[in-house]
């Protein structure tokens, strides 16, 4: 379980006499539903908050730890455990191809290169990725390029999976496909977005807002009063 206590994220004033930034404000949550989605509008704080989960970022005050490891004195076996995916899958994939970046991700688990190899196109045939498996990741679709990152942080085994406003980039189809992606998966999932359909599809949805959960429940309830309470705004 993930688990957030009196978690604030502040960063100092850019310009002197200028006050503090406080992007995250007294957090203490318990994480532990299989999918869980953050909803609220743009900077609210939902990428700095999923950050704090792997330990990309560490909190200004407070503790975040993951399965009883805390995120910045165990930085490494948090970020094993908790798979990434970011918005711009070209943020991510680090290979010039997909194979070579789901090989990258089963280097530490199998030492034997044609194994490794064998084994990249087996779990990218495995998402129909097998004809795109040695083309070049600027040929491949948006789509495409999402699924491929999925493939790399899942073939790390990771026990949750952490995702930042997956579907952003992608059209209708491949929201469709990626949504499908999400369902099937055995970890647990917690993402960002701004796509409702996906959230609706969760077990807990919590709604940020100035660095603050504002709303915390099932998807039903708490989507339904976000939508309220934005339609209500002049
Ligand atoms: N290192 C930083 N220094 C200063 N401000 C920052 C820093 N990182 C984030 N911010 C600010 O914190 C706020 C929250 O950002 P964050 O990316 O967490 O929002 P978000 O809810 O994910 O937004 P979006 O939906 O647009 O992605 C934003 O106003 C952003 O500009």
């Amino acid at each position: 379980m993930i688990s957030l206590r009196g978690v604030s994220v502040v960063v100092p004033a850019a310009r002197r006499g200028d006050a503090d930034r406080v992007l995250l404000d007294d957090i203490t949550l318990d994480l532990a539903e299989r999918r869980i989605a953050l909803i609220g509008a743009n900077g609210s704080g939902k990428s700095t908050l999923l950050r704090l989960l792997n330990g990309l970022r560490t909190p200004t005050a407070g503790t975040v730890t993951v399965d009883g490891r805390d995120t910045t004195a165990k930085a490494a076996e948090v970020r094993a455990r908790v798979g990434f995916v970011f918005t711009d899958p070209l943020a991510q994939l680090l290979m010039s191809t997909p194979v070579e970046d789901v090989e990258l991700s089963l280097r530490a688990r199998i030492r034997d290169r044609r194994e490794r190899t064998l084994r990249a196109e087996e779990l990218l045939a495995e998402r129909g990725l097998l004809e795109v498996a040695h083309q070049s990741i600027y040929d491949l679709s948006g789509g495409e390029r999402q699924l491929v990152a999925l493939t790399s942080v899942l073939a790390v085994r990771p026990r949750i999976v952490v995702a930042d406003e997956p579907t952003t980039l992608l059209d209708l189809r491949n929201r469709i496909l990626l949504r499908r992606a999400f369902a099937e998966l055995e970890q647990q999932l917690i993402v960002s977005t701004h796509d409702l359909d996906l959230a609706a599809e969760m077990d807990r949805v919590l709604v940020v807002d100035g660095g603050r959960i504002v709303a915390d429940g099932d998807p039903g309830t708490v989507i339904d009063g976000y939508v309220s309470a934005m339609q209500a705004l002049r």
